[in-house]
């Protein structure tokens, strides 16, 4: 029996009917990168029955997105209105994230998951990274191809003697950019595994959490089979996950 990973779902409108959806590639990267088995979450928000969910769950994948994370939660106004949000995954992910991280159940997360845990876990957000003095703008071109949207795009230099740099056994490596905004103030308690050349940061861990934590701003999920990087990340969390469910069943 493999592990189950849970994946908080994106909400959207198909014609007239809302949907909870993810996308393939963030499924796929579980089963072909972890070797685990989602199960995409609906994003409830208060009616979801946390309590049963983290029970089921051996792993949870906190996926990108277009929306973003309410700016409510870092106490600040929405920048700018044009740029989608999504209030039911907010309500899913943010007491998710909380509840999951005291118990130790493994986390990897990405791009907006990546924004959501540190928001989730006590800090903010750049709204518009590309705004921000010295900064990168981080946002990919909407008018390349796929390929070149998530190709490499710039390089991120691992901490040396942290949780990542151990898994990826490389000091700077490339990596792909679609986002728009990023960690301002980092939530007390984490610890940063990585940071582009601009000096934002584009990995973390939680310090204190007695589970796997890894989130990322890049998408490791793309191409994954690929990406020799990704791989070892994704087969530390499947590892990570693996031994959280054997505990759980009480076994070595
Ligand atoms: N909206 C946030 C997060 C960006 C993000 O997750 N981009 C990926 C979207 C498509 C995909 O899931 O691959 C921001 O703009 O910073």
């Amino acid at each position: 029996m493999r592990p189950i990973v849970i994946v908080p779902a994106c909400t959207r409108d198909f014609g007239e009917h809302p949907y909870h959806a993810a996308q393939h590639k963030y499924v796929d990267a579980i089963v072909l990168g972890a070797d685990c088995a989602p199960m995409i979450l609906p994003s409830l928000g208060k009616d979801l029955d946390l309590e049963t969910m983290l029970q089921l769950c051996d792993g949870i994948m906190l996926t990108g997105s277009a929306s973003n994370v309410h700016p409510s939660y870092y106490s600040e106004e929405v920048l700018d209105p044009s740029l989608p949000q999504d209030p039911a995954r907010d309500e899913t992910t943010l007491p998710l994230i909380r509840a999951a991280v005291g118990r130790g159940i493994p986390i990897i997360a990405i791009c907006r998951g990546f924004q959501e845990m540190n928001v989730a876990l006590g800090g903010s957000l750049h709204q518009a990274v590309q705004l921000v003095e010295g900064k990168f703008d981080h946002r990919e071109n909407p008018e390349l191809g796929m390929d070149e949207q998530y190709g490499d795009a710039h390089k991120i230099q691992l901490t040396p003697g942290g949780m990542l740099h151990a898994i990826v056994g490389a000091d700077e490596i490339p990596v792909n950019s679609l986002h728009g905004q990023g960690v301002n103030e980092l939530a007390p308690g984490l610890v940063i595994e990585a940071r582009a050349e601009d000096g934002l940061v584009e990995a973390f861990s939680v310090g204190a959490a007695p589970g796997f934590t890894l989130a990322v701003q890049w998408h490791p999920e793309w191409r994954i089979t690929h990406n020799p990087y990704s791989m070892k990340m994704f087969g530390a969390f499947g590892q990570a996950c693996r031994d959280y469910r054997a505990r759980k069943q009480g076994r070595p």
